[in-house]
């Protein structure tokens, strides 16, 4: 099955009202998007491609700056908030086993008024990326309303776990990707732009510049995900499935090389929403498939397990 494309118009950042009627055909659609396919493209969301132009905009900007530059942003290099900062090229495999990604990224992890921004040629990327972030809280919060109404459960549901999004006890992350063109004959072997993985938390946003994503079917066979102007692409993360007992599923994924020859970059602009740190999750249909665990607590063991002591 193809990852289904959903009119989110309903429920748009410019809407401040939804019907029940619209509210029930709109939480069947991702319903069945979610639980068959873990992948769904959201249209008129209220997210306009010029705002994420304008983010890929500045973060090209920043990418492109020599690594001097961009080092003292690094990831691990803010006290308090070991997740937010720059991850310069190859350095992260979200496929343990093989070679390092072929992109670097900066990770928007907190919003505190003491954090240290990039300026000077990236002028501008504090106000731009954290009026992104809070964007994509808006409409993030308006799935997780619609998710739990398709439950059949209280919409408050997944809304009360996500109550510090953007906010000390909450370490939902912005992150913006750049690939660089591919030089194929310093590709090692097995080596992509992004290695097979799924995602930790809640949900996923994501936009993206061109095509290079697949998504794992139930087959097990990789599917390209099309590129679709304007849509953004959401998806199920590993401690929703877990909350859901399974029902909504969390699938792999990963972002293939481009053909030889082809000498484009690509970007994308994740948002990952996790739970509040202190969020009890336990399986909301009742069936303590798993045991309850909180929001940061989980987080924690998932980057333990990837990173090690890095
Ligand atoms: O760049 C993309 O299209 C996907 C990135 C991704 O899946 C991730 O960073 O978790
Ligand atoms: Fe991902």
């Amino acid at each position: 099955m193809s990852i289904p494309v959903v009119d989110f118009g309903a429920c748009s950042l410019r809407e401040k009202d939804v019907s029940e009627e619209q509210m029930i055909s709109l939480s069947k659609d991702l319903e069945t998007a979610f639980t068959e396919v873990g992948f769904v493209f959201l249209k008129n969301t209220g997210i306009t491609q010029e705002e994420v132009d304008r983010v890929m905009a500045i973060s090209k900007t920043f990418f492109l700056q020599p690594d001097e530059e961009k080092q003292p942003f690094s990831r691990k290099s803010f006290a308090g908030s070991p997740n937010h900062g720059w991850v310069s090229f190859g350095i992260e495999r979200l496929n343990p086993s093989r070679p390092g990604d072929l992109k670097e990224a900066f990770n928007i992890t907190s919003l505190q008024p003491d954090i240290k921004w990039p300026s000077g040629a990236a002028k501008g990327f504090r106000e731009i990326q954290t009026s992104f972030f809070q964007r994509c809280k808006e409409l993030s919060l308006r799935v997780l309303k619609v998710m739990a109404f398709s439950l059949g459960l209280d919409p408050e549901v997944f809304l009360s776990a996500h109550r510090f999004i953007g906010e000390e006890g909450n370490c939902s992350t912005l992150r913006t990707l750049y690939y660089p063109p591919v030089k194929h004959e310093e590709v090692k072997e097995g080596q992509l732009r992004c290695g097979e993985h799924s995602d930790y938390g809640s949900i996923t946003l994501l936009f993206k510049s061109s095509v290079g994503l697949q998504v794992r079917q139930r087959s097990g066979e990789f599917l390209c995900a099309p590129a679709v102007p304007g849509a953004v692409l959401v998806n199920i993360a590993d401690l929703m499935q877990r909350w859901t007992g399974d029902h909504f599923v969390s699938v792999l994924h990963r972002v293939l090389l481009p053909p030889p020859g082809d000498l484009s970059t690509r970007q994308s602009l994740a948002f990952f929403v996790q739970p509040d740190d202190e969020a009890l999750i336990c399986c909301c249909d009742g069936s303590n498939k798993y045991p309850p665990v909180t929001g940061g607590g989980y987080i924690a063991e998932r980057f333990k397990a990837s990173y090690g002591q890095n």
